[in-house]
Parts: C-alpha cells; sequence; structure tokens
C-alpha cells in the first residue's frame, strides 16, 4: 500500500484577508487548512471570527491578500476572474441560509438557474437530471410547483438540488438550516449527510448548532481569524 493521502479538495496555506484601504483591518490570520475529499466538515466558531470571510474565499467569490488556495489540486489565486467564475461553477456548489430560489419559477427551472450563470445550454440529460435530483429529495410531486408554494424545508431542499446540478466536489453550506425549526433543520442536515455518503460530494457546512456539527466527521473551529486546533 503506497502511503500517499489523496489530494485534498481544497487545500490552504498561509491565507491571510485584510479588509480597508487606509485603515487596514486584518480578519484571517494565516490559515492553513486542508479539507478532504468526499469528507462532511463543519465550520464553527463565534460571530465575528471570520467565517463568512473565509467562506467567501473558499467559494472563489473574493480574493485572499497572501496566501494559497487550492482547489482539487488547483492553484487558484494566480487565476483571473473568468477562470475563477469558470471554476467555480464547475467544482462548487452553494446553499446558503436564505435558499434565494426565484418564487416565480418552478422548482426544476430554480434547480436549472446554475446552467444559465454558466451559459450552458439546456438539454434533455439535463432538465431529466433536474427532475431526478428533485425525486432524491423527496420532491417528485413537487417538481413543477412554483417555488412560492413550497415550504421553507423543500424550499431549501430544491436549493441543494440546485447546489448538485453539476455534481461538484464541494459544497458550501452557510447556515444551511439557520432559517428553518429544529425538526425541518435536523431533516434538511441528515438529507446533505445522506448524500454525502451516497455520492462522495464534499460538504462544508457553518454551523452555530453543536448538535449539528457532532453529526459531521470533523470540526474547524475559527477564533479570530485563527484555525483553533
Ligand atoms: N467587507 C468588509 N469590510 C470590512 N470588514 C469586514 C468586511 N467583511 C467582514 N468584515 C469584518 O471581518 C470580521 C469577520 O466577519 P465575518 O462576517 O467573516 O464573521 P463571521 O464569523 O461570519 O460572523 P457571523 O457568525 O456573525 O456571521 C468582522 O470583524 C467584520 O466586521
Amino acid at each position: 500500500m503506497s502511503g500517499a493521502s489523496p489530494t485534498p479538495v481544497l487545500r490552504l496555506r498561509g491565507v491571510r484577508k485584510s479588509y480597508g484601504d487606509t485603515v487596514v483591518t486584518e480578519v484571517l490570520h494565516g490559515i492553513d487548512l486542508d479539507i478532504a475529499a468526499g469528507a462532511m466538515t463543519a465550520l464553527v466558531g463565534p460571530s465575528g471570527s471570520g467565517k463568512s470571510t473565509l467562506l467567501n474565499l473558499l467559494g472563489l467569490l473574493d480574493r485572499p491578500t497572501a496566501g494559497s488556495i487550492q482547489l482539487q489540486g488547483r492553484e487558484t489565486t494566480d487565476l483571473d476572474d473568468a477562470a475563477l467564475t469558470e471554476l467555480r461553477g464547475r467544482s462548487l456548489g452553494f446553499v446558503f441560509q436564505f435558499h434565494h430560489l426565484l418564487p416565480a419559477f418552478t422548482a426544476r427551472e430554480n434547480v436549472l438557474l446554475p446552467l444559465h450563470a454558466r451559459r450552458g445550454r439546456l438539454d434533455r440529460a439535463l432538465w431529466d437530471r433536474a427532475g431526478a435530483l428533485l425525486g432524491r429529495m423527496g420532491l417528485r410531486g413537487e417538481i413543477d410547483r412554483l417555488a412560492s408554494q413550497l415550504s421553507g424545508g423543500q424550499q431549501q431542499r430544491v436549493a441543494i438540488a440546485r447546489a448538485l446540478l453539476h455534481d461538484p466536489g464541494l459544497v458550501l453550506a452557510d447556515e444551511p438550516t439557520g432559517n428553518l425549526d429544529t425538526v425541518t433543520g435536523r431533516e434538511v442536515f441528515d438529507l446533505m449527510r445522506d448524500l454525502n455518503r451516497e455520492r462522495g460530494t464534499a460538504f462544508l457546512v457553518v454551523t452555530h448548532d453543536p448538535g449539528l456539527a457532532a453529526l459531521c466527521e470533523r470540526t474547524i473551529e475559527l477564533v479570530d481569524g485563527r484555525v483553533h486546533l
């Protein structure tokens, strides 16, 4: 057996992030972190510790002030905006606290939205894939219903299906259960856990709920812009 460990889905080295021009405030102070491919990881930390800032960097939505971010073995900090957008669309999925569905569109149309962001072509296979993903989310009967007619938990399931449309290696979820009641939140979390196991999709989930963090294989704690080991 070779001792070589598989390439992590994300590898950060010395990642720093500062805000401001005249008065510069450093929020992340040199983060070293590996997220294993296929892992379910919780990101926790007090308010203001830098979780959202870190998630924006991991999602290639913002750039670090210094350091290296590798996604599936590919250095990202030297890419231009167009290449970052392309890589983001291909490799990452996003789930937010608020589902950001378009209320006047059906569940299936909402799942297909990332296609428009990538200026891709809709074909029969993707149409079917969106339906199959919604079926897996327990929403077979809701495929053609308007998003505005769905419950909060159903809407968040649609958002998870949308994040999986292009079969990303990593889904970044920012308090995905924060807007749901405890029982519905646990159901949505369990669904993400099942999808992680079935498909090998890595999930990084920001949560304030220690009970949910305990269900993950690993918890990363951020304190004052540093990973607390
Ligand atoms: N665009 C910005 N410009 C200046 N400062 C910012 C900016 N974004 C975040 N900060 C600061 O960075 C620090 C970390 O904020 P961040 O939102 O990342 O924390 P958080 O851990 O996600 O907090 P919460 O749990 O409350 O969402 C805070 O002090 C915040 O004021």
